[in-house]
């Protein structure tokens, strides 16, 4: 028997009476802790694939009601649900705060840009044209419509435990399709709320649900998700390795299937460029979220005749950053997201120092944060001292980087900025390009020229010039190569979750 669960916080702040999930007959609960200091945060009901394979049936009989709801009501719905989410902003913010240790301030910069996600795809509702198509008989007629793509997965990592959910979901109503929503198992208490508020903003009943489980049953869960022929597409956020396990799993039943997956942004700086300008952008893209955004700048390339300068520049600013606990306001780093990730990390700066990089400024690695916030620059306490055992990790920038690095070779997801230098721009591109992953490129100089040959040599999805952190709910965001397939916001959006189809009308 399907029935609704409630979710009750067990922590002041974290309110959350959602309904959870489908079928949660599995009697699992899963542990939401804090990434800073392993506190329990909340525990909630927890599915395993049986209840997904509830929570897909349940969906999939709330599509035709979803399909049929005029292109107005689902606008109405997204608006009502963009306003309740306004309305709870601050708590969503405190939230992820608390579950992902996304510093306060980027984290209410994500409920505005999730916001402006919901906003958008309420006029793409009303704006999701066919074509007509001039006749190639004089007795028939052309034309296509758009129809929505049918049931849809959505899975989302930790990193943007709204934004990502909000990318997918809000194109998904606008076009008619129902949707199951897996968030990330570090993160579910924001996707909750989330959750909670879709369920009464005018959709019918079970069109956004959502799914929580624990790590343990996460690849079933995700299997269900990617092989039930009731689900016609899957929309991923995530890894690399595990968005071609899905989309390996969702071939076999021919889904449509958006890939959002890792980047190694390479920042290019010429000679010609404002150098103060460059290493502003570039410590701000690198060190957002502690260094866990897949857009983040993950490598500097610079022109050699001014590395000096830039790397002068970017050091000065990296000793500024605060580092703390990510629910105090002037957190500008807080913890990883979990030991796995700070050991990661460890593991990245460790291979880069052995292989004969140096640490300009940072490089103490996992340090304790215990002591409330600190800037890097500051002289060590025993308060900060290095600390194995915790998820925080000293921004780090490193000349004498080198290509077979592994920091600069993979996504590093941590604050780790390696500087490698180039002699001229050709070399320069070739560096760049020299990464399986083609999410986001930067390049930084005055020259017009160069800019406009650097956005059309970069084989990167999406390119930022003088500017590091461009995402926005109004440009396509989406990679090529190996960083997936697909593109979120924009008028592309909506394209992701609508079937194109052609009549022909003929005797006219
Ligand atoms: N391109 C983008 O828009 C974008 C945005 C955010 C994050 N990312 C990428 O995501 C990665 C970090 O996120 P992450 O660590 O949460 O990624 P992840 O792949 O481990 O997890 C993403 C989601 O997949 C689920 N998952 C994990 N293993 C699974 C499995 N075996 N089967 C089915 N589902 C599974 C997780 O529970 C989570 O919901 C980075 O590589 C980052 O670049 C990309
Ligand atoms: O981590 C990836 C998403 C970042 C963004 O949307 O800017």
């Amino acid at each position: 028997m399907i029935r609704t669960v409630h979710a009750l916080s067990r922590s002041p702040g974290l309110r959350a009476a959602a309904p959870l999930s489908r079928a949660l007959s599995s009697g699992k609960t899963l542990d939401v802790r804090s990434p800073s200091t392993g506190e329990l945060l909340q525990t909630v009901p927890s599915v395993t694939a049986a209840g997904a394979r509830d929570a897909v049936r349940a969906a999939a009989a709330a599509q035709s009601a979803m399909a049929a709801m005029l292109p107005a009501e689902r606008e109405a719905a997204l608006l009502r649900l963009a306003a309740a989410l306004e309305a709870r902003s601050e708590e969503l913010a405190l939230t992820m705060a608390r579950e992902a240790g996304k510093p306060l301030r980027e984290a209410r910069g994500e409920v505005a840009y999730s916001l402006g996600f919901f906003r958008w795809f309420a006029g793409e509702a009303r704006r999701n044209y066919g074509r007509t198509i001039p006749t190639t008989h004089v007795d028939r007629r052309l034309w296509t419509i758009r129809q929505p793509v049918g049931l849809c997965a959505l899975i989302s990592p930790w990193n943007f435990p709204l934004a990502m959910l909000a990318r997918k979901l809000a194109p998904a109503i606008a076009a008619g399709c129902a949707s199951v929503m897996k968030p990330a198992e570090d993160t579910p208490l924001t996707a909750l709320i989330l959750a909670e508020e879709a369920a009464r903003c005018g959709i019918p009943p079970d069109a956004a649900s959502l799914l929580v489980c624990s790590r343990d049953d996460v690849a079933e869960v995700g299997e269900v998700l990617a092989t039930d022929p009731a689900v016609k597409k899957l929309s991923f956020t995530g890894s690399t390795a595990v968005g071609k396990q899905l989309a390996s799993w969702a071939s076999g039943t021919v889904k449509r299937v958006s890939l959002e997956l890792g980047g190694n942004a390479p920042a290019v700086v010429f000679r010609d460029a404002d150098i103060g300008k460059a290493a502003a952008a570039i410590v701000a893209s690198r060190f957002r979220n502690s260094g866990q955004t897949c857009v983040c700048t993950n490598r500097v390339l610079v022109d050699a005749s001014v590395a000096g300068q830039l790397t002068d520049a970017m050091a000065e600013l990296i000793d500024g950053l605060v580092i703390g606990d990510a629910a105090d306001e002037r957190t500008d780093v807080g913890p990883l997201v979990n030991e796995r990730a700070a050991a990661s990390a460890a593991s990245f700066q460790q291979q880069a120092l052995d292989a004969g990089a140096r640490p300009v400024v940072g490089g103490r690695g996992r340090v304790s944060a215990a002591g409330g916030v600190r800037r890097v620059g500051d002289a060590p306490t025993a308060e900060f001292d290095p600390d194995d055992g915790t998820t925080f990790f000293e921004p780090v920038l490193l000349v004498g980087a080198s290509p077979g690095m592994r920091c600069v070779a993979e996504e590093s997801f941590a604050p780790i900025l390696p500087v490698t230098t180039f002699d001229v721009e050709a070399e320069a591109v070739e560096l760049a390009n020299h990464a399986s992953a083609g999410l986001a490129a930067y390049a930084f100089t005055r020259d017009l020229g160069r800019a406009l040959r650097m956005s059309e040599a970069l084989e990167f999805g999406m390119v930022g010039v003088n500017e590091a952190v461009i995402s926005t709910e109004v440009a396509p965001f989406g990679g090529i190569k190996e960083s997936g397939t697909g593109r979120e916001g924009a008028a592309e959006g909506i394209d992701e979750y609508t079937e194109v189809k052609y009549v022909a009308v003929g005797g006219v």
